[in-house]
């Protein structure tokens, strides 16, 4: 037997944005995560800058363009973010599975923005705010790369060295 058996455990980045924050629901979708077998390998609070904002969402403008960059980089600065790096078998899928589609009227119940909010497109349309939609997650093991690399060095990242610790629950 190999020494060490690839289980498909990879990292992803999750945000709660401002809205999950101010509303009280940190909690509550952090413990959504922990029940799908996700372990938290680093996690800090940051008010972000139009700067790093730019570099977190660096093809946001090119690929839905400068209004919805624009709204969405100001709605990501009202207020203090939940940055967390996740860890675990499939962890960029199930995460992206956790929290349900972009605009939450679409989101199936049972999913975080499903369950806990309820803005459409046609609505941020309409008031050219961006669509508050709680968290963000890394699309892509790619992005989970970039994005994890972008938030947390080295030394702010935990490990689970045993198999026992990595499976545990
Ligand atoms: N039509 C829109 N109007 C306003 N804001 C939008 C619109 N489309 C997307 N956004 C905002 O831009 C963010 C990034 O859009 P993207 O297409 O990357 O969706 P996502 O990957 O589900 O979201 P995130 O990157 O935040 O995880 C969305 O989460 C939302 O806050």
């Amino acid at each position: 037997m190999a020494d060490s058996p690839d289980l498909g455990v990879e990292r992803t980045l999750v945000l709660l944005k401002p809205d999950a924050v101010a509303r009280g629901l940190a909690g509550r979708i952090i413990t959504r995560f922990e029940d799908a077998v996700l372990k938290i390998v680093g996690v800090k609070m940051a008010q972000l800058d139009a700067e790093f904002t730019r570099k977190h969402y660096f093809d946001l403008e090119e690929r839905l363009g400068a209004d919805i960059y624009n709204s969405t980089a100001k709605f990501m600065q009202t207020g203090p973010v939940i940055a967390l790096v996740l860890e675990g078998v499939d962890a960029v899928a199930k995460v992206r599975q956790i929290i349900g589609a972009t605009y939450p009227n679409l989101a199936a119940p049972g999913t975080v923005r499903g369950d806990y909010a309820h803005q459409t497109k046609a609505s941020s349309e309409v008031s050219g705010k961006a669509v508050m939609n709680l968290v963000h997650a890394s699309g892509n093991s790619d992005e989970a790369k970039y994005e994890v690399g972008l938030w947390f060095g080295e030394e702010e990242q935990f490990e689970y060295e045993t198999l026992a610790e990595k499976l545990a629950y």
